[in-house]
Parts: C-alpha cells; structure tokens; sequence
C-alpha cells in the first residue's frame, strides 16, 4: 500500500488517479510515501524520511526546498503547462482592467445610489473619470517565454498588439510555439524602454527576485501598466508602489496581494487566482498523480525539476530503482553486488542530471533484502527501492 500526503486541495480528479486498493491518500498520515501539494510552503517542515517523491500540482517549485530534496534523493515534479491557459486568460483580463479601469469604475458604480434616474444622471457625469485606452497598436513586454508567456505573447498579438518577448533559455519547444511576429529583446532594460505592459512570467528564483526596481521603473515609459502573475517578489513592490504614487506608472496588476498593494487605487490585486480553473486544477492534479504513481509503481519519471527522465517499459523481472550521487563506477559497484548474489540483469537504464543519477534495473528474480542492503551501503547511493518484487 502507497501512502500519499496532501499538504492542499487536490483536484479529484487527479486523486482518483491513484487506486484505493493500492493508494491510501489523506491529509494526515504517517510515514508517507510520496506528498502532494499546490502552495503549501515545506520549507520550515519536517519532511518523514519515507518520502520519495513530492508532486507540485501546479508549475512553480519555490515553496519547496528542491535542493535539499535531491541530496534526500527524493525526487520533485511539477506540472508543466497544465495550467498555461487559466493563467494566460486572467493576464488578458489583467491588461483589460488595467486600460479600461474597470475595477476603479466598478467601485464607483458599486458607490452609486439614488433612484434609478439619480444613478443614471451620476453615471454619466462619472464616467469621464474612467475613461481608458485600446489594446491594438501599445505594446506588451512578456518578461519569460515558457508555457505561460508564450501564450500570453502569442494572445496579445493576436489582439492587435505589438508583443517583445525576453527569455535567454527559451526551450525550442517555446520557440517552435511562439508566434514568428514577436519580437526578441536583448536584455530585459532593452525591453522596458519600449513597452506600455510588462508582464512577468518567470520562476521566483535569486536571479529573477526584484527583476523590475527602482533603477528600472525609471527606464519604463510614463503611464506604462505592470503585470505580475508570476510570484511575489519579483516585482520590487516598494518601488512599484513609489512609481505609482508619482504617476510614472499607471496601473498594477497583480496576484499578490499585500497590505502595501491591496488597498492602493492604482493597483488591482487578486488572491492568486491565476491556476484558479476547474481545468487548470484538474489538468495539474491528473498530471502529477499520473507521474507519483509512475515512480512509486516502476520508478520512471517525467517532469521532474530535479531528477532526469528516465523510462523503462516492464518487460517482466523484479525492478530495482538506485538513485545515486553522479560520480564514476556506481554502476560497476551496483552490478558486482547483484553478480554476487548471482542474479542476472534482464533490461537496465541509466540517466543522470547535474549530480544526480537514477537506474533502473530488471533482474530475473527478486533481491534479497541483504543484496538491496548492500547497495544501499555503497558510498553515493541516496536511495534503493525494490519496486514489485515481493514473492
Ligand atoms: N499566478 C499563478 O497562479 C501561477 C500559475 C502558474 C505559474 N505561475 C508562476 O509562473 C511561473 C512561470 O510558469 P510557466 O508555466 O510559464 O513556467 P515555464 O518553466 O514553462 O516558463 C518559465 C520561463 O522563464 C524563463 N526564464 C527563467 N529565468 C529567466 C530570466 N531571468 N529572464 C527571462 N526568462 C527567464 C525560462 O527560460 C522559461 O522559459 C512559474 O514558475 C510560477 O511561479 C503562477
Ligand atoms: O495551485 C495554485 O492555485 C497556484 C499554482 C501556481 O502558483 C503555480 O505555480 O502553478
């Protein structure tokens, strides 16, 4: 029986992935398996030597102490694309309340009373205070390139704006999707010299934080909009702030809210809705239980941000699955002890990442536990774990 943690809501559909004869899932459980979450921040939490895995129903990892997981060998996805499209929707929402003013407008309306003539007389004498601009022809910078910003890119432009993208490691599977009309900026201070929107779309990593400062904010052009569906913290929301209040930037738009950002009138904040669809969330759930259970049940991976991929159809035999430091002669020391206990390798497969390697193993009857002991104790090996092998 795997035991599986949720540490939040997890799509059911995604949950119903894992079958209950083989999969106990629960909020609290002891000694688990693997653990699955969305948001939920594990960086100040123990986390149960028995976890092997840990599924990210969503795209970024930064509520996960990733490093400290692959010295553990524990091996980390996430969800990639799975909700590209709720996030790109609420951005195309996001650049239409910031050139309409609807939520300023909205509040006004809200305001209004009176019988309905009253309203009426007040609606037309206010609406000159929310007068706002078109999409068709401004420009929109899309700071990141991937799953998200690609089809934010490829949207805006088919809305009639002229789009500039930045990435410097655009994958070739976003090249190959990015529409051939946006245009490469050089550095992002190249990119916010010529923008009316900036959208940000990368992961919250050191050499993101604080993309956009006080030094760049004065680069922007006057009444430009900031869009930032990424992550706090990339955004300098002091500096935003300061530019706001000076009238340098027209509008924030934002899934961060904070006490500095929520109630300012410049800045529209909102609860970080953007994978907030029934679809995003089931298409990241279905995703990473299909993905946990892959490894917990044959030891393949896909979509890890930490381990390589690594596929291994069963073709009969009792799998083995090491994962090991990436240093010379693991796989010679690991073959000497299954030779020393006389069984033979049917299939095997051997995949590295930076310092991590994982193999897998088919051999023609089950390890005793001594053998997976064994090489459990050669110097490097983080994991050993027996996958079917009973009888
Ligand atoms: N608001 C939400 O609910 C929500 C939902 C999904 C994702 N996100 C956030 O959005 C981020 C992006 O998601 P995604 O699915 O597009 O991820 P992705 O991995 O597909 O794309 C990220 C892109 O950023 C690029 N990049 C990295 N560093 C960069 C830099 N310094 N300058 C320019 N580009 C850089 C990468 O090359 C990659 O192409 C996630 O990491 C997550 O933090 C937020
Ligand atoms: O799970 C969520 O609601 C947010 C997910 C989002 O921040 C992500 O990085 O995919």
């Amino acid at each position: 029986m795997h035991k599986i943690l949720t540490l939040n809501n997890i799509a059911l559909a995604g949950l119903d992935r894992l079958p209950r004869d083989n999969y106990e899932v629960a909020s609290e459980i002891t000694h688990p398996d693997a653990i699955l979450l969305r948001s939920y921040k594990m960086h100040d939490m123990e986390i149960p030597p028995t976890v092997k895995a840990i599924g990210r129903a969503g795209a970024g990892v930064n509520n996960i102490p990733v490093e400290r997981m692959t010295q553990q060998g524990v091996v980390v996805f996430n969800a990639p694309g799975a909700n590209s499209n709720a996030v790109k929707e609420l951005v195309l929402a996001g650049l239409l309340m910031a050139s309409r003013n609807i939520a300023q407008a909205w509040e006004f309306a809200k305001g209004l009373s009176g019988d309905d003539s009253e309203i009426n007389k007040a609606v037309e004498a206010g609406k000159k205070s929310f007068v706002g601009f078109e999409l068709p022809g401004r420009t929109l910078g899309v700071v990141g390139l991937g799953a998200i910003g690609v089809r934010v890119a490829n949207a805006a432009h088919a809305l009639g704006m002229r789009v500039i993208g930045y990435d410097p490691t655009i994958t070739v599977r976003s090249a190959w999707q990015l529409s051939s009309d946006i245009q490469q900026a050089l550095s992002v201070d190249d990119l916010v010299s010529k923008c009316d929107f900036i959208t940000f779309h990368v992961p919250l990593v050191d050499s993101t934080r604080h993309m956009i400062n006080a030094e760049r904010l004065k680069c922007m052009k006057k009444h430009s909009v900031l869009l930032n569906f990424a992550r706090s913290g990339i955004i300098d929301d002091e500096a935003a702030v300061a530019a706001l209040d000076s009238g340098h930037l027209y509008a924030y738009i934002c899934d961060f809210p904070s006490n500095l950002l929520k109630d300012h009138p410049r800045c529209i904040t909102l609860p970080h809705l953007g994978a907030s669809t029934t679809e995003a969330e089931e298409n990241c759930a279905v995703m990473v239980a299909d993905q946990i259970r892959s490894y917990l049940e044959d030891g393949n991976i896909t979509n890890s941000v930490n381990f390589p991929d690594i596929t291994l159809p069963r073709n009969g035999g009792h799998r083995i699955a090491v994962v090991n430091s990436n240093v010379p002669n693991m796989l010679g020391q690991i073959s000497t002890e299954l030779a020393d206990s006389n069984l033979n390798i049917i299939d095997m497969l051997n995949r590295s990442r930076d310092n991590v390697a994982v193999t897998l193993i088919d051999v023609d009857r089950a390890p005793d536990e001594a053998t997976l002991e064994r090489i459990a104790g050669i110097a490097g090996v983080l994991s050993v774990r027996c996958l079917g092998c009973s009888g």
